[in-house]
């Protein structure tokens, strides 16, 4: 089955809805919007910015998705703060990123709580893009794997074969995010490649040969090539590089380069 890659550029805090909208326009400026269909593109703003980017890409007939950084695991009420899946989905958002380490380790999101999240997103017909990935001690330890897959298995309680098929995994070993130590190409398809694994084991092979998984963590355009390269890397979630709109188009053009 061949899965169509996915680059993700998650925004984090960063850009105004000014910016947002200046930053999207010459994104598709770059990426020749209209006739690129090498990969899927997507941006990851914030909240606030949510809106003008809607208008933009309506209103331009763009390529480019969106979806947001986080959810609420409720679906409305008095959560203060809290933005919920139906909203998002009115927004026109695709994607919503859940369970990102900055996530779990500033906000205490733990398995169940992203658990409670994915169920959210497919209440209200988001895809998440499941973050797991471990810390430099337990890599250093040699257990990169096991922690990854077992964040995977409390991630994925309760979500159906059907449900699963679409999700969006996004492997960022939590040492190599915004440090400009990026992993190798092997550390990724290693990790990657179990993810896929553990999804065949929890569902079908069907399932697990559906699912695009992601590396995450310092990407650049020059070192996009060697990943994509994986046979289980379909595609980047891409954190400082997406906020310059031509190094992202750059690496979202990684199959040119690479071919
Ligand atoms: O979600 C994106 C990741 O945290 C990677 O961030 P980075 O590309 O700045 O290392």
């Amino acid at each position: 089955m061949s899965r169509k890659p996915l680059i993700a550029g998650n925004w984090k805090m960063n850009l105004n809805h000014l910016e947002a909208i200046a930053t999207v326009q010459k994104l598709a400026f770059a990426l020749n919007d209209k006739d690129f269909d090498r990969a899927e593109v997507a941006v990851l703003p914030p909240y606030t910015d949510l809106r003008s980017v809607q208008t933009l890409v309506d209103g331009d007939k763009l390529r480019i998705v969106y979806g947001a950084q986080d959810l609420s695991q409720h679906d409305g009420g008095a959560y203060t703060g809290e933005i919920s899946g139906a909203m998002l989905a009115k927004l026109g958002c695709t994607f919503v990123t859940i369970g990102h380490s900055e996530r779990r380790q500033y906000h205490g999101e733990d398995d169940p709580v992203v658990n409670a999240k994915v169920l959210a997103a497919y209440r209200h017909s988001l895809t998440p893009i499941l973050c797991v990935g471990e810390g430099l001690p337990v890599r250093q330890a040699g257990g990169q794997v096991a922690y990854s897959v077992s964040q995977l298995d409390g991630a994925l309680n309760k979500v159906t074969a059907e449900q699963a098929s679409s999700i969006v995994l996004a492997y960022e070993p939590v040492w190599a995010i915004g440090t400009g130590e990026v992993a190798t190409p092997d550390d990724a398809q290693e990790v990657c490649g179990a993810l896929r694994a553990r999804l065949a084991e929890l569902y079908d092979g069907e399932v697990a040969a559906a699912v695009r998984i992601l590396y995450g963590g310092s990407v650049k355009s020059d070192n996009i090539s060697g990943i994509m390269a994986q046979p289980d890397v379909d595609g980047a979630l891409v954190g400082g590089a997406s906020l310059d709109p031509g190094e992202f188009a750059k690496i979202c053009r990684f199959s040119e380069k690479s071919g």
